[in-house]
């Protein structure tokens, strides 16, 4: 079965605890964090993440869209995140933020933008839980898929079968199930993100179902 993390960014945030109820089946949860600088929209902070986690059990996957993340890896451990996903891009020593993660006792992922290569994180594929592969621009929700990423996906999923190791691939950025989902799933995704396909359904669980049915 194929996981599925619902992005609370397609939620009403004025009732975010029973909205993130409605997505319990998926299992995961995840969060996206905005800074302001790193991206131009602005969500939310550990705090927010500290009253979510009171409330649910899902595993919390939590995709830093910020500068500086090193300051807040601790502050995100405590407030409940399971993985933590930073930026290559506002990395300058990614080995090191990876080992803080860790260090935290959190699973450590490191997202990568659409223009960002491979190669960046070619060396610290071991170290990682997760890769994850932004399927549009980081920012906003509701955006439409790159199709250029899909080649990006069968690249990575090659990396990590020729370096035998064990590490799921996730994407995130316009993931719809019967169209992108399919096309991440063959091309090698393990995880699918995915924010106004499902917050923006009547019937969540019935997508989140079609997503975790997607074959490759
Ligand atoms: O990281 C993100 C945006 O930067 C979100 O997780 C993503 O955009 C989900 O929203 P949608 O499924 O509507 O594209
Ligand atoms: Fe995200």
């Amino acid at each position: 079965m194929i996981k599925v993390a619902p992005s609370i960014l397609g939620a009403d945030f004025s009732k975010l605890a029973a909205e993130v109820e409605t997505v319990k089946e998926a299992g995961y949860l995840h969060i996206d964090v905005m800074d302001g600088h790193f991206v131009p929209n602005i969500t939310l902070g550990p705090g927010v993440l500290a009253d979510v986690a009171k409330r649910t059990e899902q595993i919390l996957d939590v995709h830093l869209m910020i500068e500086n993340p090193d300051n807040y890896i601790a502050q995100f451990a405590e407030a409940g995140a399971d993985i933590i996903s930073v930026h290559v891009e506002a990395c300058p020593h990614l080995h090191r933020t990876i080992q803080n993660i860790q260090e935290q006792s959190v699973g450590a992922a490191v997202a990568l933008n659409p223009a960002t290569p491979l190669e960046t994180i070619k060396h610290v594929l071991p170290e990682l839980e997760m890769v994850l592969i932004m399927t549009v621009n980081p920012g906003f929700g509701g955006q439409s898929f790159i199709p250029e990423m899909v080649d990006k996906i069968k690249e990575l999923n090659q990396m990590i079968e020729e370096q035998n190791l064990d590490v799921d691939i996730q994407v995130d950025g316009g993931i719809k199930p019967t169209t992108t989902a399919v096309e991440a799933v063959e091309a090698g995704a393990d995880i699918l993100v995915a924010g106004s396909a499902i917050f923006g359904a009547e019937d969540r669980e019935k997508v989140i179902k079609e997503f975790q049915n997607v074959k490759s």
